[in-house]
């Protein structure tokens, strides 16, 4: 039987940061799908799930420095490929790489990636995303060992894939993620990728020439000494979901390690760094 969802409509502004916030804090509450509008986000949950009374606790809806309201309503039944369709304009990244749903046309270029977002991040709108792609286009990934460690949709290992990258595992701490990257790696017949839910935790003895992680500041501050444990020599390794008031922490960290700069993009100030072992 198809669970009866509620939905929220919260207008936002200014939209960033306080959507990305938002939608992680109702993400804890059990909020499992979510749509990115012109004037905020679209947020469901399961009827059942739903505690009124502990989203008005949402601790962003209280920051003065946001201005958020919202509506509810109640739903039989939810056609998420509509609200996809609705929501979801394929993007293209530097003229090489698309990333479509399944029912958008294709256009012809060098790589193709189908995505079913459902909830999880990683449709390439997104700056850190996009700004990902741009480094694994430059990157010459054949028969180089890699690792995208918070995977979201699995788009960035796709594409690792897709360039020649070999073997390939994707991980995220997010059970819905992991099952959609599973959906994904078929979609893109990339089902050599090996998808597996959890964390840092399962990284000692591993050893990857490339390592991509696009998550947050404190996780990457927190996680990088393990990360690097497991680069081989002049191994490589991708960094963002931090802004670029960050970036100085984050290369302290990693020279910290042993890490050297080679070089970061920045987008709606967003950053996405590459460093070398
Ligand atoms: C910003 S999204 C990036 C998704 C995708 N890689 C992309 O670039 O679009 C961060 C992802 O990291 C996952 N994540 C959060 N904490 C994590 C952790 N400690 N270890 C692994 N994954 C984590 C989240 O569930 C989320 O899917």
């Amino acid at each position: 039987m198809t669970p009866v969802y509620i939905g929220y409509f919260f207008k936002v502004e200014p939209l960033q940061p306080a959507s990305d916030i938002l939608i992680a804090e109702l993400g804890e509450l059990g909020f499992d799908s979510f749509v990115e509008t012109e004037e905020g986000i679209e947020a469901y949950i399961i009827k059942d799930q739903h505690q009124e009374a502990l989203v008005k606790e949402v601790s962003i809806l209280e920051n003065e420095n946001f201005k958020i309201s919202y509506t509810i309503q109640e739903f039989e039944q939810v056609n998420w490929n509509e609200e996809w369709e609705k929501n979801f304009s394929p993007i293209l990244v530097d003229d090489v790489c698309q990333v479509r749903a399944p029912f958008h046309p294709k256009k012809e270029t060098e790589y193709d990636i189908v995505i079913e977002p459902k909830m999880s991040f990683g449709t390439g709108h997104h700056a850190t995303t996009h700004m990902m792609i741009q480094h694994i286009l430059k990157d010459d990934m054949r028969e180089k060992s890699v690792l995208d460690m918070g995977c979201g949709t699995g788009v960035l290992a796709i594409l690792a894939s897709m360039k020649g990258a070999t073997p390939v595992e994707a991980i995220d701490i997010d059970n819905w993620c992991y099952l959609n990257t599973l959906e994904n790696v078929e979609r893109n017949n990339c089902s050599t990728i090996k998808v597996e839910e959890g964390e840092a935790s399962l990284l000692p003895g591993r050893s990857y020439d490339i390592i991509i992680a696009n998550i947050n500041r404190n996780i990457l501050l927190n996680d990088l000494p393990v990360y690097t444990d497991c680069l081989t020599e002049n191994g490589e390794i991708y960094l963002s979901g931090f802004y670029e008031e960050d970036l100085p922490i984050i290369t302290e960290k990693c020279e910290s390690l042993g890490l050297k700069l080679d070089n970061h993009l920045v987008r709606e100030n967003w950053v996405a760094v590459k460093f070398v072992k």
